[in-house]
């Protein structure tokens, strides 16, 4: 559903992608995760046809992203960037319905109920918290029917209980869709995902299940297992082993 190939992606003299590559199969929650500057977000960018790669490709349900008829594919992708606002001047119900509208769809009551807002839907969107933005944006994507989710920390600044929430929601959404799910919350990733690929200087340094990347690295949990896996690569001259 989700497949990206050596992807390469230069911005001036930055190489944030130096031959990424990953897949992710139906009913799967992948998991994106490194430092910051790894390049998580050009990932999800490509993926989501936003920028075109300099080299190698990517393809979701089976369509170049850089193709022109990538435009068709996007009915079924839903992005969440890592910084989206919702417009100020609407309330939570009317950006709701303005998402929903793009995709010609009409599941507010779900949106509604998933966003957590109570009746405070009805508000300007203005007066909302950071928390509560997010979690109008995640709910109001979450619900539009799409087969394939990229979602860039959609807990960032989501308090516990409702963060809770969220992961559950994207397990449920991930039947019958493929999810890759960038973010920096370990406990998170090793709990909601079933396969994560560690990312660092735009390449995969390694990837599998969290128990299995835990076994390999002898440690405690995935974010042991991470840490080890940066040390290694670094010590190895920055380049890591290809995926698995
Ligand atoms: N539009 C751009 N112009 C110039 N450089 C960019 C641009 N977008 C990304 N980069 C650079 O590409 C590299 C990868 O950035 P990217 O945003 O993909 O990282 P990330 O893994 O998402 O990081 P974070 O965890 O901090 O969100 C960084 O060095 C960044 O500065």
């Amino acid at each position: 559903m989700i497949r990206a190939v050596g992807l390469v992606k230069r911005f001036g003299r930055v190489e944030a992608l130096r031959g990424l590559s990953l897949e992710v199969g139906e009913g799967t929650v992948a998991g994106l995760v490194g430092p910051n500057g790894a390049g998580k977000t050009t990932t999800l960018r490509i993926l989501a046809g936003l920028i075109k790669p300099d080299g190698g490709f990517a393809e979701v349900l089976g369509v170049r992203t850089d193709s022109p008829e990538f435009r068709k594919v996007k009915r079924w992708l839903a992005y969440l960037p890592e910084e989206v606002l919702p417009y100020d001047n609407l309330t939570g119900r009317a950006f709701i319905e303005f998402i929903h509208g793009l995709y010609g769809v009409d599941n507010v009551g779900e949106a509604v109920e998933i966003s957590g807002l109570g009746p405070r839907v009805e508000d300007k969107v203005k007066t909302y918290s950071k928390g509560m933005k997010r979690r109008l944006v995640v709910a109001a994507l979450l619900t539009v029917g799409a087969r394939v989710l990229m979602l860039d920390e959609p807990t960032a600044g989501v308090d516990v209980v409702h963060a809770v929430e969220i992961r559950k929601l994207v397990r449920e959404k991930a039947r019958g869709a493929a999810v890759l799910y960038s973010s920096h919350n370990m406990l998170e990733v090793e709990t909601l995902c079933d396969v994560v690929y560690f990312v660092n200087n735009g390449v995969v340094i390694d990837s599998g299940r969290p128990s299995d990347l835990a076994a390999r690295y002898g440690a405690a949990n995935l974010e042991e297992a991470f840490v080890k896996a940066l040390r290694q690569t670094s010590a190895a001259g920055g380049r890591g082993a290809p995926p698995p």
